[in-house]
């Protein structure tokens, strides 16, 4: 798949745009501050109606945009997919609000002119990203590999995004009544309802995992091998909360090194092992006030040669391991798909080091569409600058280069 025409209206610095894009790997070349970023952004955001670099979506609109009126940012995506061509549009609507001075944002989605809920769209473009700033995803907290997980498992699976909102909802009724039981007291029975829902949902979301990893972590370990010079061995360490191959207390462990296989339990082990973890736990949790275990505390850690990468890695062994993660990323969601996903590189050349700029190029050779921005095309390889269309952004203004 591959966007064909991109329309921006109001949306952060642009207050117009229109481009017709080619199918093929292109280059944005231009300064700090002119707008490469923001094209990403518009892109990424048609695919899952989120943005990467904001901490609210009420900042991509133009912040020229009149605060006592009301002000619509446009992000209109013709997309190309499977011989057809979609209109996706995105609409971030800010209203003022006269009776009490505030301003209400609401985010609508349309599909081929048609409103649709934000939840059956996410996926309908895929889309791989990688910015220099992912590194976070290795080094940080565990919330930002959950999210990573949770934003690619969703560009595949519709129904997972239905199961991520539906155990959310759970957890949040759960966690309420937990803290109302501890406060007041009251029939701990009620709790059977949401223990229900929350391990039917878990377990899902769990398998989802459980799959995504260990597809993710066979493709990304060969692309590894290959980026440290058959030096090194990725493995993609899944840790969920409630761990469905711990063993009952008093009896033997699984050895430290040994690799945990779980993708031949079944959802319904999940959900009543899940069940009886809870129900093990209801005083621990009824005195916290919260759910304990559950995939919103799954964790997911990157090793190579058995050395977790977020503790002990160094830079550039963080920057290998994303650079082959992505790459999965690209194979994965074609595998699932089907479809080549659109490829998103903000200024990734300056991360890298030559050897890894030319097996990155190299990489995309199969891809039908990638977009690669940079401050300095002589970070790019020659060659690939004199063979691929490069665009020049100033200002806001996209001049393709003939
Ligand atoms: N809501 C907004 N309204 C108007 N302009 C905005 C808004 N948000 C950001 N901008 C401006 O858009 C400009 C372009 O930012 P962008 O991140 O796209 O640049 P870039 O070309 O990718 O730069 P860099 O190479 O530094 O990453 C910046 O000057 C920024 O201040």
């Amino acid at each position: 798949m591959y966007v064909k025409h991109l329309s921006l209206t109001n949306f952060r610095s642009f207050s117009r745009l229109d481009l017709e894009f080619p199918r093929e790997i292109f280059l944005l070349v231009g300064d700090n501050a002119q707008g490469k970023t923001t094209l990403l952004e518009a892109i990424y955001l048609l695919s899952t109606f989120t943005s990467f670099h904001a901490s609210t979506d009420r900042q991509l609109i133009s912040f020229t945009a009149p605060a006592d009126r009301i002000a619509v940012s446009r992000i209109v995506g013709e997309i190309q997919k499977r011989g057809q061509t979609h209109r996706i549009e995105v609409r971030l609507i800010r209203e003022p609000n006269s009776i009490n001075g505030n301003q209400r944002f609401r985010k609508e989605v349309l599909l081929d002119g048609v409103k649709r809920k934000l939840n059956e769209l996410i996926g309908f473009l895929n889309a791989v990203l990688f910015l220099p700033q992912m590194s976070r995803i290795i080094e940080e907290g565990p919330a930002e590999r959950r999210r990573y997980l949770d934003m690619l498992i969703s560009q595949v699976s519709p129904a997972y995004v239905r199961h991520l909102g539906d155990y959310s909802q759970t957890l949040s009724q759960r966690n309420a009544l937990l803290k109302q039981l501890a406060e007041r007291g009251g029939d701990r029975s009620q709790l059977a309802i949401w223990d229900g829902m929350l391990v039917r949902h878990g377990a899902f979301i769990m398998q989802e995992r459980i799959k995504a990893i260990h597809e993710m972590e066979l493709e990304a370990k060969r692309l590894h091998y290959d980026l440290t010079r058959r030096q090194e061995v990725l493995r993609l360490d899944y840790q969920p909360a409630y761990d469905p191959l711990s063993v009952p207390n008093g009896q033997m462990t699984l050895p430290v090194k040994t690799v945990a296989d779980r993708t031949g339990i079944t959802s319904e082990e999940i959900e009543s092992g899940m069940l009886e973890a809870l129900k093990n736990k209801q005083g621990e949790e009824i005195a916290r006030g919260i759910t304990t275990i559950g995939p919103h505390r799954d964790e997911m850690r990157f090793l190579s040669n058995q050395v977790d990468l977020g503790d002990y890695g160094s830079r550039g062994q963080g920057r290998t391991a994303l650079l082959a993660m992505k790459l999965a990323e690209i194979n994965w969601l074609h595998q699932r798909s089907g479809e080549w996903p659109v490829l998103l590189l903000d200024e990734i050349m300056s991360e890298l080091d030559t050897e890894r700029r030319k097996d990155l190029l190299l990489a995309l050779t199969d891809c039908e569409q990638a977009v690669l921005t940079t401050t300095d095309l002589s970070m790019v390889d020659p060659e690939f600058v004199s063979t691929h269309p490069v665009w020049h952004v100033e200002s806001g203004l996209v001049s393709p280069d003939f």
